[in-house]
């Protein structure tokens, strides 16, 4: 039997960091992955083919630059689904040489076949022609999660689909509809409406993406309407079925039935526990797969660590990897100093959102009095040369101490950008950073200072004139 000083289970952005970072520290570290080829959801099913697509999607549609130029737009119906697939292989291709390189060069070494738990230290390795047992100090668990999928729905992968069948489509449908309006609905709802496809969105909730700031899913759903998708908000689907002339029809709670080509089901995602033999070790995941763990990502039992998707919110590719890298780290005594409230939050719609720190609700709830500085694309020539009116940055503004609480942005580089008010917030700064220190001419930094200018103007004027803010006496007539 093999003895090593780290088991890694799942080979997706957080067990590749989990594994690289105790290489580093000259650990001994088997990687195993189920699927013959490394890279998890983020490479094969989710982020890298998501945005490759996306990608695809602005290029060959000319969305960006048909406000600009005043040229005519392309024939939209005359765009494959092998064209907008073509990159995504070139791209992920690419991605698995360099992480491959990544585990070679680091003396990671990688096994193939699905990991299955024999006792708190020891992993069977299981493949269809053999099994083999390994022995570990540390086992870190980076199985990620797979599409909720319930037993009442037919996925056909050819008219129901989810995620991961969606990318395997022979043909872009003419219509389709969407359920679930979290990050994958609202992505995918926005690229398929780009090329012309008519979208319905059902979401239950009453707003789309409803951790983000309010006011930024207002401006999302109306450039995503703009666009033509329908979104039918504050509406549960309940029964999906394929009709005999080929159509799908999605029934709501509310007896409303909708119909289209296509249907993209993305309620959610599970944890891919089920087949570990977790109950050898004694932990249980919760009903969707998640495992539990403490803020250094150990499960109950110390020496197991569970990191990425498959400990839930958030559940990004960004946060897996820092994830894996803080465990082992924590597993080998190396010390850390991350920040976890600040991780951004990345949302490739179009356009696209960010956001790091806390909404404006959140504020609300908790009390915290604070201001907003905000900064409209239209107003910063940037803005204007890149033909994006409809942009805008929010600063949050605690209002005594002046310091940055929350960055919120939609419209072009939204995701790029939000990383400078990461930083300042990660170092503690103040509005006063930005309204103290010169941006280049034309950015769309900019935004930073023209928001903070703006989020200060508002603070001066509350504190310069306390009593004009006093709720005047109504003297109610009749009383
Ligand atoms: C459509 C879509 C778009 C996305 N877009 C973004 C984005 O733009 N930005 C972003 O930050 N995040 C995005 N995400 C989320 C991101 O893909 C995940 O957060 C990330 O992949 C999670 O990484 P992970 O390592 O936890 O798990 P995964 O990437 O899911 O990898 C887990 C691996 O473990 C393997 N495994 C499971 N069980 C076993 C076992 N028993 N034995 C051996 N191996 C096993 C699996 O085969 C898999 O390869 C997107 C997700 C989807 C679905
Ligand atoms: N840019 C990114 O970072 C990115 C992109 C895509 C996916 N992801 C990750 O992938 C994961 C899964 O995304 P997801 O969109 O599948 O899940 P999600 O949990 O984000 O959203 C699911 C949505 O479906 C709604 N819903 C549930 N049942 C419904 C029903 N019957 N009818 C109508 N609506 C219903 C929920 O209210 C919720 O808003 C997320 O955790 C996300 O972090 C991230």
């Amino acid at each position: 039997m093999k003895h090593v000083n780290m088991v890694v289970i799942g080979s997706g952005p957080a067990g590749q960091k989990a594994a690289i970072q105790a290489a580093k520290l000259g650990k001994s570290v088997i990687l195993i992955e189920k699927n013959n080829i490394i890279g998890g959801a983020c490479i094969h099913t989710g982020t890298i083919p998501s945005k490759a697509l996306r990608e695809s999607v602005l290029q060959l549609t000319g969305i960006h630059q048909s406000t600009l130029n005043n040229h005519n737009p392309v024939n939209k119906s005359d765009i494959t689904l092998d064209d907008l697939i073509f990159r995504c292989h070139q791209v992920i291709r690419t991605e698995i040489d360099v992480i491959r390189e990544h585990m070679q060069r680091n003396g990671v070494e990688m096994i193939w076949g699905e990991a299955h738990f024999k006792d708190q230290h020891t992993i069977d390795v299981v493949r269809p022609s053999a099994c083999e047992t390994i022995e570990a100090d540390h086992i870190v668990i980076a199985s990620g999660t797979t599409p909720a999928r319930p037993s009442t729905i037919t996925f056909d992968n050819e008219r129901v689909l989810d995620s991961d069948s969606f990318l395997r489509l022979p043909a872009l449908p003419k219509s389709i509809i969407i359920v679930g309006g979290g990050v994958i609905g609202t992505e995918y709802a926005c690229m398929m409406a780009a090329l012309g496809i008519r979208v319905v969105l059902v979401e239950a909730r009453p707003m789309l993406l409803e951790f983000a700031d309010s006011e930024i899913i207002e401006a999302l759903q109306y450039r995503m309407r703009a666009m033509g998708v329908t979104l039918r908000l504050n509406e549960r689907v309940d029964d999906i079925r394929v009709l005999p002339d080929g159509l799908v029809q999605a029934t709501m709670q509310s007896g409303k039935h909708i119909r289209a080509d296509s249907l993209l089901y993305c309620i959610g995602r599970q944890g891919a526990t089920a087949k570990m033999d977790l109950d050898k070790v004694g932990l249980t995941p919760d009903s969707r797969g998640r495992l539990k763990v403490n803020e250094h990502y150990q499960t109950e039992i110390p020496h197991i660590y569970a990191v990425g998707d498959v400990i839930g919110f958030p559940a990004l590719a960004s946060t897996s990897m820092e994830q894996g890298r803080l465990a082992s780290c924590h597993a080998y005594g190396e010390p850390t100093c991350s920040i976890p409230e600040l991780f951004p939050v990345g949302i490739y719609s179009i356009p696209e959102i960010s956001m790091v720190g806390k909404t404006e609700a959140a504020l609300t709830d908790e009390g915290i009095p604070y201001e907003a500085g905000v900064a409209q694309y239209r107003e910063i020539a940037r803005g204007q040369l890149l033909g994006d009116e409809g942009g805008m940055l929010k600063l949050l503004i605690h209002e005594q101490t002046r310091q940055i609480l929350g960055v919120h942005a939609i419209g072009t580089g939204a995701t790029e950008l939000i990383h400078i008010g990461q930083a300042v917030m990660a170092l503690k700064g103040t509005v006063d950073y930005f309204i103290n220190n010169v941006f280049n001419y034309p950015t769309l930094a900019e935004c930073y200072k023209v928001a903070a200018l703006n989020g200060s103007n508002k603070l001066r004027l509350l504190q310069s004139s306390p009593t004009s803010l006093e709720t005047p006496k109504l003297k109610i007539v009749g009383a």
